[in-house]
């Protein structure tokens, strides 16, 4: 059983030159299900997801795993909404991530050639992934991200840049990836995008969680006003 859980965000808050961007911002975060953040652009979406992750400075409050930061880190993966290819072979891609992990290469090699099926680009492992797709990049991202076997997954508005069929085949794999009893917390402008993954969803605005719920109960029968105006995609601010 992981310990990592549960993440609690006790008045977290980020600010920056003189400007608030996040919070004070209360969470408790359980190890199951897929959290979806939702909201206006410039919200702190981002700020939160950063804040999660442990990468964005602290101007106030707590951010608390269940075990010591190092440790915690270890065990998460980020995937951002344009992903950074390394400039070599889709399967070098794949193996560098356990190569910093101290694996030798034979044992590394069976795990990568799995990794590629379930994405599909075995026929691809030797091309430059900077050459690839953005749907084929994003799934790379997304392998890269998981190779590792994280516990929790953070991921910034994945599918921004990529078509209907892209979407598709990325959301296939994130369901997967949460049956298979990863955490994974997303970020996305896309409502659609929301209701299909979502176990629970949050809206923020103007740096705060303003409502919270389990889905289907978000998008069905919103408590507050801002989240309903949202959901019928009218412009809240
Ligand atoms: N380093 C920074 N310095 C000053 N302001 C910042 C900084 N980083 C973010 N902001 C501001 O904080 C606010 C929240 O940004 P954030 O990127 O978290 O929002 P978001 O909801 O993810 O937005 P989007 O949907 O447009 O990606 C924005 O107004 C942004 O301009």
């Amino acid at each position: 059983m992981s310990n990592l859980f549960p993440l609690r965000l006790c008045d977290a808050q980020v600010r920056r030159r003189g400007k608030t961007i996040l919070g004070p911002v209360n969470l408790e975060l359980d190890g199951q299900g897929l959290t979806i953040i939702v909201g206006p652009n410039g919200a702190g979406k981002t700020s939160l997801l950063r804040v999660m992750h442990g990468v964005e400075r602290l101007s106030g409050g707590t951010v608390q795993w269940g075990m010591n930061d190092d440790h915690a880190r270890e065990r998460q993966a980020y995937v951002f909404q344009s992903p950074i290819m390394l400039r070599r072979s889709v399967a070098d891609n794949l193996h560098y991530p356990l190569r910093l992990s101290g694996m030798a290469r034979g044992e590394a090699s069976p795990l990568v050639a799995d990794w590629l099926a379930r994405i599909g680009l075995q026929g691809q492992r030797q091309m430059q992934a900077t050459r690839l797709s953005g749907g084929e990049r994003q799934k790379l991202a997304l392998a890269r991200a998981l190779i590792r076997q994280p516990e929790v997954l953070f991921l910034d508005e994945p599918c921004a840049n990529l078509d209907g069929r892209a979407t598709r085949e990325f959301e296939t794999l994130l369901l997967a990836t949460r049956d298979s009893g990863t955490r994974i917390v997303m970020a996305t402008h896309d409502l659609g995008q929301a209701k299909r993954l979502a176990t629970d969803a949050l809206f923020i605005l103007g740096g705060c969680i303003h409502e919270s719920a389990a889905a289907p109960a978000f998008f069905e029968t919103p408590q507050t006003p801002e989240l309903a105006s949202f959901l019928r995609g009218d412009i809240v601010e």
